[in-house]
């Protein structure tokens, strides 16, 4: 077993593939990159990224996993296996598109797809069964990366933090990487800053309440407001939006701190559309009020918790709300620094945060300690992730 893991950890590059499926439930993110070295001397080469989107009634199976009304222990049971055949199967995938041999993938590092988050409990559930991603793939696989943080008093997340750190401090800037998926997500680096500067939480809601309205909008056609049309084609109820934020406790929290689909569920989103409607809104101005939210809330907690300490310079968007066109022109009337998509400093934003996790998974591999205490509230640094080895 020690021999397995030596030969890939000696090698000077590794050929990895990184799994993220997040809590938007688009899909499974699959990347394939070549990482050289660990640590602060990591160095990425990306070669490519695909999506294996999850059908419409395998989202509905899911979504009622997540929500404590209507999961059951044998549905949790038998989608852990189904889930990690299908990464399994997106990993299969990005390297035929890659025209890459299996065989020759050094390592598999997958984030699992979250069905429940209590960070307060310190208890997290990720599904998606590495045995059998290792045995649809035959390839070393590594995850479920959360449980170690929480083990030591964390939130177990968030943890793309580390890799902020290593992939992009600058030494000149101070720099905010913020990350809209279902939830967003916000790492502060301080210019020239050290590990222990990184300073990291989740903001709140990104796509999930969009996401949500759009469905009830569109009564199921469409799943996201693509680009953020809906949103432009309505107007900003402003003292409504002030309600959303006044009301919303996650804001008032303070970090470290993380959430998910557990505060921001389904009936949330429901009951902001219902609350709209006895406003006499139309469903344009409901969803473009809901958008400014997610913007206002990125606001709202840079205020409250970053900017009376921190300098940020810039901020870099990444995850699929960068292509809200609307929710990217709030952020830059918003606050005040300048706001681009992480594509900028030459990075794929819809692929960041598999790639993170093919990171993280070399850092385990390596025996670096990869979380960041500072953003999950762990007592200490811990070597996180499991592995499990191909039966070739
Ligand atoms: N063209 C687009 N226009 C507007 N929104 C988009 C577009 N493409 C993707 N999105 C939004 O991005 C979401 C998916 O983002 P992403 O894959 O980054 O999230 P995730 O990784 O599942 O979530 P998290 O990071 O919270 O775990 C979709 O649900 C959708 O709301
Ligand atoms: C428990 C869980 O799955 N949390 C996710 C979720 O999606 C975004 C935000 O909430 C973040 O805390 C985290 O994911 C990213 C990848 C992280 O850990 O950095």
């Amino acid at each position: 077993m020690i021999d397995t893991i030596k030969k890939v950890v000696e090698k000077p590059i590794k050929l990895a593939i990184g799994l993220m499926s997040g809590t938007s439930l688009d899909g499974i993110d699959a990347c394939v990159v070549e990482i050289k070295g660990s640590g602060k001397n990591t160095e990425i080469n990306f070669m490519d990224f695909i999506t294996l989107e999850y059908t419409k009634s395998e989202k509905e199976r899911i979504l009622k996993l997540c929500n404590i009304n209507t999961s059951t222990v044998d549905e949790i049971c038998y989608m852990n296996n189904y889930l990690g055949n299908k990464m399994g199967e997106a990993a299969l995938k990005v390297c035929k598109e890659a025209n890459i041999n299996i065989k020759d993938i050094d390592f598999i590092s997958s984030h699992g797809q979250t069905i429940y988050h209590m960070p307060n409990l310190h208890s997290t559930l990720q599904i998606g069964e590495l045995a059998n991603i290792a045995s649809v793939t035959g390839c070393l696989t590594v995850g479920d990366f959360r449980p170690s943080d929480m083990a030591y008093g964390g939130q177990g997340a968030p943890l793309v933090p580390y890799i902020d750190y290593l992939l992009f401090s600058s030494e000149k800037k101070g720099r905010v990487l913020l990350n809209l998926g279902g939830i967003g997500n916000i790492t502060v680096l301080k210019s020239g800053g050290e590990e222990e500067d990184v300073y990291a939480f989740d903001t709140g809601p990104a796509n999930v309440l969009i996401d949500e309205v759009a469905r009830i909008i569109t009564d199921g056609k469409m799943t996201f407001d693509a680009d953020g049309k809906m949103a432009s084609m309505g107007n900003i109820n402003e003292q409504w939006l002030e309600e959303m934020i006044t009301q919303d406790s996650y804001l008032c929290k303070n970090p470290p701190k993380s959430t998910g689909r557990e505060y921001y569920t389904t009936e949330f989103a429901k009951k902001l559309y219902d609350e709209g409607k006895v406003k006499g809104l139309s469903s344009f101005d409901i969803i473009s009020t809901i958008t400014a939210f997610t913007a206002k809330t990125i606001q709202n907690q840079l205020e409250k918790f970053v900017l009376e300490n921190h300098k940020v310079d810039e901020i870099y968007v990444s995850g699929g709300g960068a292509h809200n066109q609307m929710i990217m022109k709030l952020l830059s009337e918003y606050i005040d620094a300048e706001v681009s998509c992480i594509d900028k400093l030459d990075f794929i934003g819809d692929a960041k945060e598999s790639i993170a996790f093919a990171v993280l998974g070399n850092e385990f591999l390596h025996g670096n300690a990869n979380n960041i205490p500072t953003a999950t509230g762990a007592n200490r640094k811990v070597i996180m992730g499991k592995l499990v080895l191909p039966s070739v």
